[in-house]
């Protein structure tokens, strides 16, 4: 196991085993988080409407606004992870450290939310005039 503080384990950049940690957690997210779940799945389903009419300006707004929903979401969650690590015991400061990590999630889910509403409604628009 590497530590590039410590200066232990294999040094250098390794893209595959960069690649392979980023799908690693992610993989594990989709798998044990069902509110990230379902919000990249729906975010995958209008994505690829888009892609398919080749609207890239829609496609990016959308991409960029998943993107930052699914970050504050991976952070949120490793932020609880770690406070979990550290006390499973009712804890003040382990609720204000959750509370304001779940409160940055949830700037970034509203902000998705509204854009995946406006940008489905126009995908509904797409389909039903094409
Ligand atoms: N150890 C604790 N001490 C005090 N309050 C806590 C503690 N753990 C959780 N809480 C409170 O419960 C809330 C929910 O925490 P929890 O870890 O259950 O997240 P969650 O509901 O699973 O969130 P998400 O749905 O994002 O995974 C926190 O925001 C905090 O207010």
């Amino acid at each position: 196991m590497r530590n590039k503080f410590l200066e232990t384990g294999e040094a250098g950049f390794h893209p595959v085993r960069k690649i392979k940690v980023v799908l690693s957690g992610l993989a594990f997210a989709v798998r044990y988080d069902f509110s990230v779940t379902y919000k990249l799945f729906l975010s995958v389903a209008v994505l690829g409407v888009f892609f398919l009419f080749r609207q890239w300006v829609d496609f990016l707004l959308l991409a960029a606004a998943t993107a930052m929903m699914l970050q504050a979401e991976l952070f949120n969650s490793a932020i609880e992870a770690l406070c979990d690590f550290i006390t499973t015991e009712e804890n003040h400061k382990v609720k204000v450290i959750k509370d304001i990590s779940a409160a940055a999630a949830g700037i970034c889910i509203l902000l998705w939310a509204i854009i995946l509403l406006v940008e489905g409604y126009r995908v509904l628009h797409f389909i039903i005039g094409s």
